[in-house]
């Protein structure tokens, strides 16, 4: 191509412009075509570069999101950092937080702002599990689901509840395991279409439905679920009993609820600075009203009518560390920054994306510090059943 205007340029040239001239022209026109063509090939590089770094190297988890794709949720781009900034004035102090019945719509904010940086970086399942030899984190994954169901003893064709089902990650598991219908509520309309969508891409929509809801007062019948479980949701309740109570009347007599909650365990000090800063640090990063502590969950759980079955920290040996794979990510985390920085600064994530980041940044680490302290679980199981009959009043 180069040659061909270098040959036609010549021709033009020879019969109007003297031999001295042309010479030096056509030395300066090849000078500057080698210019285009280097600065071609580094600008091919850079693109090249940038593509692998961001649609390559970006999605941390296969088949997951991809950077490019980062989003508020549904708020619109301009306005992710001004609610990253309510959401942060509200948890900051979560010990202090007063107005409980505002805690509801900042945990549908702080899910907003977060949705896709956890499907990018971490999966449809918005939890923690065991590591197990051998086995991916996505085997690892599925089977801290599976045993949920199990639990609860379900038959095919039974219709059970997902109380706070994120972008149904367990609700897809479980329903392909247990041939249940599963039923996920959730606070935040995005997660609900998020989930719809995996749902039927997994050809598992007939026996998965998502509602976008407010698990505190459920739109559901009384005693019309077969079976209920929770997956590392219910701490975002500002008081426990108001949940067990709505999963109390919503399921039948006699059937099983399991709760995978996140407490504080015995280990834990709160006349130790250095517990209470990570207990915060866990508190803030994620959306959290106070952590409970491990001994509270059966009480609440008494107080609403439910009998217990059984009361398990899954967390606790021989089960291997839950935190593993937050600690081995490290270096992924500063990619992702460096990778969300560059999409903020050059406009396809929204500005705010960068703090929501550097939120979640810290809390992996007070998470990490959480689990090899041993002072935090994230995965206290409590299995509970609904009487088969009301005790009586007397
Ligand atoms: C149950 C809850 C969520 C638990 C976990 C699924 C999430 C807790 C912390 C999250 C993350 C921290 C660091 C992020 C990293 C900086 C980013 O580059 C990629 C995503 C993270 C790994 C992200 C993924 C999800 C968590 C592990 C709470 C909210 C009750
Ligand atoms: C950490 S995610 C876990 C999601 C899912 N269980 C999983 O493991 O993938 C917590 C979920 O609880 C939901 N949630 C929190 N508070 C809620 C509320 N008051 N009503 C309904 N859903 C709520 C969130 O919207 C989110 O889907």
């Amino acid at each position: 191509m180069s040659n061909k205007i270098l040959f036609n340029f010549k021709r033009v040239c020879c019969s109007t412009v003297p031999h001295q001239t042309y010479l030096s022209l056509s030395l300066s026109l090849s000078l500057s075509l080698m210019d285009s063509l280097s600065l071609f090939c580094t600008g091919a590089l850079l693109a090249g570069g940038l593509y692998w770094f961001v649609c390559v190297l970006g999605p941390a988890e296969q088949k997951g999101k991809r950077a490019v794709d980062l989003s508020g949720g549904s708020i619109s781009a301009e306005k992710v950092r001004d609610n990253y900034k309510q959401y942060w004035s509200f948890f900051r102090r979560p010990k202090e937080i007063e107005t409980a019945e505002k805690v509801p719509d900042f945990v549908d904010t702080f899910y907003n702002l977060v949705t896709d940086i956890y499907e990018w970086g971490w999966g449809q399942s918005f939890h923690f599990s065991p590591s197990i030899p051998g086995k991916s984190h996505r085997d690892a994954t599925r089977l801290h689901e599976e045993m949920a169901v199990d639990l609860i003893d379900v038959k095919p064709g039974d219709r059970i509840l997902d109380v706070g089902c994120g972008v149904g990650g367990p609700m897809r598991a479980i329903a392909a395991h247990s041939r249940a219908k599963v039923v996920g509520i959730t606070i935040n309309d995005y997660q609900v279409n998020r989930a719809r969508m995996h749902n039927k891409k997994a050809g598992l929509d007939s026996l998965c439905e998502v509602v976008c809801g407010n698990f505190l007062e459920m739109p559901f019948q009384d005693n019309s679920f077969d079976g209920a479980y929770s997956i590392e949701a219910t701490c975002h309740a500002p008081k426990l009993e108001d949940v067990y109570a709505e999963v109390f009347r919503v399921l039948k007599p006699g059937s099983l609820y399991v709760s995978y909650e996140w407490v504080t365990t015995e280990k834990y000090r709160a006349d130790n600075p250095e517990h209470v800063e990570v207990i915060q640090g866990i508190e803030r990063g994620d959306a959290l009203p106070g952590l409970r502590s491990y001994s509270d969950i059966a009480e609440a759980a008494k107080k609403v009518g439910f009998e217990i079955v059984k009361e398990k920290d899954l967390a606790k040996p021989p089960s291997l560390p839950w935190w593993t794979r937050l600690k081995m990510g490290r270096i992924a985390y500063w990619r992702n920054h460096i990778l969300v920085i560059v999409l903020a600064a050059i406009g396809i994530a929204p500005k705010g994306t960068v703090d929501v980041h550097d939120m979640l940044f810290k809390t992996a680490d007070y998470l990490t510090r959480g689990g090899d302290s041993g002072i935090f679980s994230p995965m206290h199981m409590i299995l509970l059943r609904k009487p088969k009959e009301a005790p009586s009043k007397s």
